[in-house]
């Protein structure tokens, strides 16, 4: 799958360890940066990553920060952005099943990383389930009162 992933400072080397096991594991994975751990904006690397989700470049985005707070709010300002926060698979298999979520935003400070490998494997491998969730989702693109 090509995924896109981009941080913040906080959490490039998370960055780094998940986008090297994704290219073990044979994904096609895109950083968007930053290179390095000097102090950045996550709105800067939120929208990137949400402009590449948004051009089709990427299937699914990571993006991560220290909680992942700010960077989750930076990519889902993008409307073709469905950006969930978490921090356990289950939320992450069920950001997929009921909201067809394709990013996923991890806090660095907050979360381990072979806690965070497990939400990228519920991320990467749950369908979305359609059905009664597909409407819901249809209404998410359309604007908000
Ligand atoms: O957006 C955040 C908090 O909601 C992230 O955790 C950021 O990584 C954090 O704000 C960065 O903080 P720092 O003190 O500038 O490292």
């Amino acid at each position: 799958m090509k995924i896109a992933i981009a941080s913040d400072h906080a959490a490039v080397e998370l960055k780094a360890e998940l986008a090297q096991w994704l290219r073990g594991e044979g994904h096609e994975v895109e950083d968007l940066g930053p290179a390095n751990a000097d102090r950045v904006d996550y709105p800067d690397y939120g929208y990137k990553l949400a402009t590449v989700i948004a051009s089709g470049a990427a299937e699914r985005g990571i993006a991560l920060c220290g909680s992942g707070i700010g960077i989750s709010i930076a990519v889902n300002r993008n409307p073709a952005c469905r950006c969930a926060l978490l921090g356990e698979p289950l939320s992450a298999a069920l950001s997929r099943e009921h909201n067809d979520a394709n990013v996923l935003a991890l806090g660095a400070r907050l979360t381990g990383v072979d806690m965070a490998k497990a939400c990228v494997t519920a991320f990467l491998t749950t369908d979305f389930g359609g059905g009664r969730h597909a409407g819901r989702v249809d209404k998410l693109s359309q604007p908000a009162l």
